[in-house]
């Protein structure tokens, strides 16, 4: 008699699963993070600083008022995405050193930063309630491998570059708590 195939669609275990928690939360934060490319040139040559701690307070605010709201803890929830802008601010300090030394790598397009924001808003949104919905795989022990299993996963598919990489690991350093 043939064993039925299993499948993870017959493991309801795997939706809920660690990898399952965490994986998006580095998916997002990749997402996110690709947001920088288009920030920087948005705001290179325009005057426009990197750091707008304004922005900053207000995305911060926002993500904790909806950590409450989610029944999630908000300083945990601060505290991860004050890693999401540090890592986005330093993909764009990057970009702008690369391209102050070879103005001809500009990009020649400017996108518009609030269009730009629209799309880092809903990222957030996404970020938010993943971050609430993973309590127990942030604060097991596992954590950590699992992450890094998934950021391993994200940059092989991703073909992420060493700058990308290494921003991908500081926006989800705070991610699995001590
Ligand atoms: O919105 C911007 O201006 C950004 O540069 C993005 C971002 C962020 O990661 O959310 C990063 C740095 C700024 O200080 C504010 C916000």
């Amino acid at each position: 008699v043939a064993t039925p195939v299993r499948t993870n669609a017959d493991a309801p275990a795997a939706s809920h699963g660690p990898y399952a928690r965490l994986r998006p939360l580095a998916d997002l934060s990749a997402r996110r993070l690709a947001t920088a490319d288009l920030v920087a040139a948005a705001k290179y040559g325009t005057g426009g600083p990197i750091d707008d701690p304004a922005r900053e307070k207000q995305v911060l605010d926002t993500v904790a008022r909806a950590a409450r709201e989610a029944g999630a803890d908000p300083q945990a929830m601060v505290r991860i995405f004050r890693d999401q802008i540090e890592a986005n601010k330093a993909v764009q300090r990057e970009l702008f050193r690369r391209w102050d030394a070879d103005p001809s790598s500009v990009p020649r397009e400017r996108p518009d930063l609030a269009e730009v924001r629209e799309e880092i808003n809903r990222i957030n949104g996404e970020l938010v309630r993943g971050i609430a919905a993973s309590a127990a795989a942030r604060t097991a022990p596992y954590c950590g491998g699992v992450l890094t299993a998934a950021t391993a996963h994200i940059r092989h598919t991703e073909r992420l570059d060493a700058l990308d990489s290494g921003a991908l690991a500081r926006a989800l350093r705070s991610v699995c708590a001590a």
